[in-house]
């Protein structure tokens, strides 16, 4: 290659400014041509575009490469499209990366609008920053590192592709972000949460428990370990549930619990072990990497277990987990701005997601609210359900324990393989219930608002709230019991005069899951403040659930009077160590009487 040739590379498609260039082109002789030019070349006519770097080469610029006039600017000589090197050479620069930074800017906002459709099509909100797009198929989620063996354990399952809570938890949760996160009951969040759970932990490492999961009841608690189980498998992680805290101080010792990984409990069961102190603790949380606690608004609130509400207990878990890089994931199907604030505060540039419209119940589940005059309404409304044909299994929702013993007394002579679930029963019995309600050997169960929160009963047909929700709150999760997974279900809540006041935020609630109520529900007056206080804080007084329950509890309270009477009689001491009679006075003195006459 002579040096023609090595210019002629060098300087392809540049042109040459014979106005800004006029003097030195004239100095130096332009205009003629190059004698080393070879004979091909120099029959190049140059046209008005053609540009000359040096008098030497004659070039006609590609069909690819723009001219300065197709850039409209004049001053500066164009080596690739777009690019400028002399004359205006910076310009030229920075209009390169303009148009680069333009087109990154494209692709990105492109990119953007993507996962925006992805997301309005999955009905996800997110706020925070770097939220990563969602993986709305198993693909993806292997890509994000999963590994497939968990991957098959999730479609081992029957589950096809994630939730939508799934698609946005699981790869924030994999980033290992802090996060709040509420979605609909039954869209999966406990897979939400425990697939991240099991990919941090990665394998067993005998270090103790490394994740811990809190939920309210321990029917729950049961309930996310058992899946903990079914997702871990071939992981080798191990995971367990306190069911007793006596045997727990033996069991987590420190060195069996060494063996565990997940640790899946309540907080009071917890808080105790925690705060045994005469040998320190019998666990350790000081590893836990990550913390997850479902229910979360139910959690924050300040009642709801011995030895202070649950929020006291949930601190001190919290000052428990004292790994460094913990991540912290919150989750429940109802939102609570509580909880949102605290997250905002406390965690760590938090990620908070949402699926579907806030604090509304299940779409999947038809809701009707069914007027029944007053107690005994209710119970015939109840069998005329049953008389008429209903699916098993049904829920059946009463206000208090008792009440729960009432309607199951009344309902076991029905024939309706109905039992009943509260917490005047032991252990034993309640898991025993559980699992016959599981298995179909109970059709109708009965039971009080610790079965509403997060118990996945497959295939419940029919939830009835004979006694009306004391909150929208409950109310979202007692229907959610049905309709779970993408299945139909069906809610009827009954209502009498007593719950007027609080039916139009019902009303409100089913109206937002996309159902028709009658107008007049939506225009009934607010409940004032005072009204609102009551409810929040006390069970309205409903009655006798039926006469047999109101005769029962008559008899009842005789025969309690007559055994007070007869041991009053027993009681009475022999008549030589009875009082004279002229000194009762002084010994049946009232004491308020006492207390002024010691003053005078
Ligand atoms: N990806 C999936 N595809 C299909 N079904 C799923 C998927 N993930 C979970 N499920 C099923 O959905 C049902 C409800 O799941 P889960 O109990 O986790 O709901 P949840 O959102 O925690 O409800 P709740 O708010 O009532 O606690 C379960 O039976 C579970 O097996």
């Amino acid at each position: 290659m002579n040096t023609y040739d090595i210019f002629k590379n060098l300087t392809r498609g540049i042109k040459f400014n014979h106005k800004k260039f006029k003097n030195d082109f004239t100095k130096s002789g332009g205009g003629h041509k190059n004698d080393d030019k070879p004979k091909s070349e120099t029959n190049h006519t140059p046209g008005p575009n053609t540009t000359i770097q040096d008098s030497t080469a004659t070039q006609e610029a590609p069909p690819s490469i723009k001219t300065e006039k197709e850039d409209g600017d004049g001053g500066g000589v164009t080596v690739l499209a777009g690019v400028e090197l002399s004359g205006g050479a910076a310009d030229g620069r920075k209009k390169k990366k303009k148009s680069k930074k333009d087109s990154q800017q494209l692709q990105l906002e492109q990119q953007q609008e993507q996962v925006n459709h992805m997301r309005n099509k999955l009905g996800i909100s997110v706020w925070g920053s770097d939220i990563p797009p969602p993986v709305d198929n198993f693909d993806k989620v292997v890509e994000c590192g999963v590994s497939l063996v968990m991957v098959n354990n999730l479609r081992n399952q029957g589950y096809q592709e994630p939730t939508p809570v799934q698609a946005q938890a699981w790869p924030l949760l994999l980033q290992g972000r802090d996060l709040l996160a509420a979605a609909p009951t039954g869209s999966g969040k406990t897979a939400g949460f425990v697939v991240p759970m099991l990919h941090q932990l990665g394998g067993p490492q005998r270090r103790g428990f490394r994740a811990l999961i809190l939920t309210p009841t321990r029917e729950l608690a049961r309930q996310i370990h058992r899946e903990c189980g079914r997702l871990a498998e071939g992981l080798g992680i191990r995971a367990t549930v306190i069911t007793n805290v006596n045997k727990a101080r033996a069991k987590y010792g420190p060195q069996s619990a060494k063996k565990i990984d997940v640790l899946v409990t309540t907080p009071n069961r917890l808080v105790y072990l925690l705060r045994e102190s005469d040998d320190g603790p019998p666990l350790s949380l000081d590893n836990v990497e990550m913390l997850v606690v479902d229910e979360s608004d139910r959690l924050f609130e300040e009642g709801g277990g011995k030895g202070g509400g649950f929020r006291d207990q949930l601190a001190e878990i919290y000052r428990a987990c004292t790994h460094p890089a913990v991540i912290r994931a919150f989750f429940s199907a109802t939102h609570s701005h509580q909880v949102q604030q605290w997250c905002a505060t406390n965690l760590n540039n938090p990620a908070m997601i949402n699926v579907g419209v806030r604090n509304t119940a299940c779409k999947d589940v038809h809701q009707t609210l069914t007027f029944c005059g007053d107690e005994e309404g209710k119970l015939i409304s109840l069998r005329d359900i049953f008389r008429k044909g209903y699916e098993p299994p049904v829920l059946v929702f009463v206000q208090t324990k008792e009440r729960a013993k009432h309607l199951f007394r009344e309902l076991v002579f029905d024939n309706l393989m109905v039992d009943a679930i509260h917490a005047d029963r032991t252990q034993t019995q309640r898991d025993n219930v559980v699992r016959a309600f599981r298995e179909r050997k109970i059709w109708v169960l009965v039971c009080t608002e610790l079965m509403s929160r997060g118990i996945d009963f497959k295939g419940v047909n029919l939830v009835i709230n004979y006694d009306f929700p004391p909150s929208t709150v409950s109310y979202i999760h007692r229907v959610g019991r049905t309709g779970r997974a993408g299945r139909q279900g069906r809610a009827i809540t009954f209502w009498t005069m007593l719950d007027k006041p609080y039916l139009r935020s019902i009303a409100q609630v089913i109206q937002m899951s996309g159902q028709e109520v009658p107008q007049w529900m939506l225009d009934l007056k607010k409940p004032n403040k005072s009204e609102k206080k009551i409810l929040a804080t006390q069970q309205p007084d409903r009655g006798h659930l039926s006469q047999a329950v109101l005769h029962e509890q008559l008899e009842k309270k005789k025969k309690r009077q007559m055994k007070a009477r007869r041991n009053k009689g027993k009681k009475r001491m022999p008549e030589t160590e009875k009082t004279p009679i002229g000194a009762a006075e002084t010994t049946t003195t009232p004491r308020k009487k006492r207390k002024k006459d010691s003053q005078e």
